[in-house]
């Protein structure tokens, strides 16, 4: 396992719960240190890594996304030999995976793309995976695959030749982004009907059990509002890392409409504006026309 994050420190856990032998590096010391005291092999360097891995090696990496991935499988390839496989469970743009599968099938080595997801819950439920690639390789490294998943034959599944593992996990992201969005309106519609004085958390909660709209997501807007029920401690400002942006993309090439996903990415954009230009544009144009009164930074309306 290279990359001992958020994912992979507990995907490796899981891996070793199940009986597996695994070395594990990270360019942080301090991250394989803590794998070594749970039963991992702690690898120094690259080369260490594959020196403590007998052949045919199976190399996990758990990256950020672009340039520490690219830059890993570059140092890696020239170290592994014919008949190894990388399997990427990070979240990659499934054409950069494409364009790494051809460089290391030059060298005999095979590419899988795992999409995963789980967060940091994965560790308890297990992974779901979504595997591309060559179907006898995925068959050869099922035991990985049912040691991560959250059982024996579920939670993981071979969905097509490589780039497809990344692909579906991407437009999952995508639903994701949407489920997300979905919820965030509805609680913020009910929190501000303030004649209700409604409780968001008793509200989630009981949406819970037997509702329609019941789901994961759902206990985790039950967990977040529990621990601060009108989110006071939080800013307004939502990130992405590029699986959602992609999915627009996808649906852009493939003249595919994805209008609650698009929606749902540029409603993250626009939380991190605090004073959109394209609104301020809105109110000077009403008042050009119209003679409408607009608000100036530190002035009444005028
Ligand atoms: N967190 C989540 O909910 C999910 C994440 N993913 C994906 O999984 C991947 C990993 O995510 P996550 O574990 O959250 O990320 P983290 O940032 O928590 O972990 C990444 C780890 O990789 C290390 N690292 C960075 N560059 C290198 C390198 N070149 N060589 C070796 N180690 C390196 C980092 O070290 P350092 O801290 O020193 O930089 C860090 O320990 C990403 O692609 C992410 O998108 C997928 C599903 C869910
Ligand atoms: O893959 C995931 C969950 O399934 C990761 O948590 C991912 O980071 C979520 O996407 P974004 O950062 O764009 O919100």
């Amino acid at each position: 396992m290279i990359g001992l994050g958020r994912m992979g420190g507990n995907m490796v856990q899981r891996l070793l719960v199940a009986g597996h032998r695994v070395v594990a590096y990270d360019t942080n010391q301090e991250a394989v240190t803590s794998t070594c005291s749970l039963g991992a092999i702690g690898a120094a360097s690259l080369e260490d890594l594959v020196s403590l891995l007998s052949p045919p090696r199976a190399v996990w990496l758990m990256l950020p996304q672009g340039q520490p991935t690219e830059d890993t499988m570059q140092l890696l390839v020239p170290l592994l030999s014919s008949g190894d496989v990388v399997l990427d469970g990070g979240n990659a743009n499934y054409k950069d995976t494409q364009g790494r599968a051809e460089k290391l099938s030059d060298n005999g080595i095979d590419l899988m793309d795992v999409g995963t997801s789980g967060g940091i819950w994965g560790l308890s439920e297990g992974y779901t995976l979504m595997v591309g690639g060559k179907e006898e390789v995925f068959q050869r490294l099922e035991p990985i695959f049912q040691a991560l998943a959250p059982g024996q034959d579920r939670g993981y599944n071979h969905v097509g030749p490589v780039g497809a593992g990344h692909f579906v996990k991407m437009v999952h992201n995508g639903v994701e982004y949407a489920l997300m969005e979905a919820y965030a309106e509805g609680f913020e519609l009910m929190a501000a009907k303030e004649e209700f004085n409604l409780d968001l958390a008793k509200i989630a909660n009981t949406w819970r059990y037997g509702s329609v709209v019941r789901s994961w997501l759902l206990d985790l807007v039950v967990s977040a509002l529990e621990d601060d029920p009108s989110l006071s401690d939080l800013e307004a400002y939502v990130e992405d890392s590029g699986e959602g942006r992609w999915t627009v993309q996808e649906s852009i090439d493939l003249a595919v409409p994805v209008p609650v996903i698009t929606l749902s990415l540029l409603q993250r954009f626009r939380s991190r504006q605090a004073q959109p230009f394209g609104a301020k544009l809105l109110a000077a144009l009403r008042n050009q026309f119209g003679g409408h009164p607009v608000r100036r930074s530190g002035h009444d309306d005028d």
